[in-house]
């Protein structure tokens, strides 16, 4: 079953469409991905996922019936891109009162909140202050603060802005942690390379509108144009064939495009044939990068095609 259902969502700002018509659904324990470029609406739809605002239409299924935002908000962890600590109240005291904001009792929340200062080298930051903290540690605190009673939704909205890459790895680890201890994982951002790593599937918006909806491998498969890197022994190099187009060459590595869906198979017992010493021989598939800007350049009946391919 689904942990989340986004049936046919719409939020309209007086004429600005910011999200028109958009369905997804997410797999229980799965690190779901939402993408898209500056105003798609990935903001206004988490907002509808965190109950701050009511959808103009649509549905939202959360563990199996309709969401109800006071019933069901302290299940959810919300990490929102504008951050939200008290500057001027200690550290210690501000997690433990936002613990118990989140139903835990003072008990239960003390323990975590020490394994957690603990695991993080949080332990000398207890009676300091959130101003006396640089960027990067109070990213750290607000991930504590989201996670720490652990709700079967997390959302995070760019969780690793201002974080070193020491940093960035422990909280990646720990998202896979919590995915595996069955919480599911919604995270929003523009950094491609981090989505590609870490996500299981991912929903593309643009314009209000969502342009792609699948796992990360499908997507790259759907939109892979044929290309492969081929290296042959130092000195040699591949003749011009009916069969692909050189892209590229830079010693003996070429980058080649195959002509439609020809068999792989062939072409290698064709080069070896030819005496071409293959040393590697690998496809090369597009990154999630190349296909966000592929479809957020593309225009809107090429996007529409998209859709249409994938309802
Ligand atoms: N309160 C508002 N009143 C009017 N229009 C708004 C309001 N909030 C957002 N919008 C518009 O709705 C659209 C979607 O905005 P939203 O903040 O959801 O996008 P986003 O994908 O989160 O963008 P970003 O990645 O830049 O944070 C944009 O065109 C934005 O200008």
């Amino acid at each position: 079953m689904a942990l989340l259902e986004v049936n046919h969502l719409k939020k309209y700002y007086a004429s600005q469409k910011a999200v028109d018509d958009i369905s997804f659904s997410i797999a229980r324990g799965s690190i779901f991905g939402l993408l898209g470029p500056n105003g798609a609406g990935k903001t206004t739809l988490l907002r509808m996922i965190t109950g701050i605002f009511y959808p103009d239409e649509g549905q939202i299924i959360f563990e199996g019936r309709p969401f109800e935002a006071e019933r069901d908000i302290l299940r959810i962890g919300y990490m929102p891109e504008e951050r939200g600590l008290y500057k001027k109240m200690k550290i210690g005291e501000q997690v433990l009162y936002l613990a118990q904001l989140k139903g835990l009792n003072r008990q239960e929340a003390l323990e975590k909140v020490k394994r957690w200062f603990q695991k993080f080298g949080m332990e000398s930051w207890w009676n300091r202050k959130v101003e006396d903290l640089s960027k990067g540690m109070q990213q750290k605190l607000q991930f504590v603060t989201t996670v720490l009673h652990e709700p079967s939704l997390i959302i995070l909205d760019e969780p690793f802005s201002g974080l070193d890459p020491v940093n960035a790895n422990l909280i990646r680890d720990e998202i896979h942690g919590l995915a595996e201890r069955g919480c599911t994982i919604i995270f929003s951002t523009h950094r491609m390379a981090e989505v590609e790593e870490i996500c299981d599937q991912i929903v593309l918006i643009n314009k209000g509108r969502k342009v792609l909806d699948g796992a990360v491998g499908t997507i790259k498969e759907q939109f892979k144009e044929h290309r492969f890197l081929v290296k042959t022994a130092e000195g040699q190099t591949l003749p011009p064939g009916k069969d692909y187009r050189i892209l590229d060459q830079d010693a003996s590595e070429f980058t080649i495009q195959l002509n439609g869906q020809h068999d792989t198979n062939a072409l290698l017992s064709d080069l070896i044939r030819q005496n071409i010493t293959i040393r590697a021989f690998n496809e090369i598939l597009p990154s999630l990068n190349d296909i966000f800007i592929r479809l957020v350049n593309d225009n809107q009946s090429t996007t529409r095609a998209f859709q249409n391919n994938l309802s």
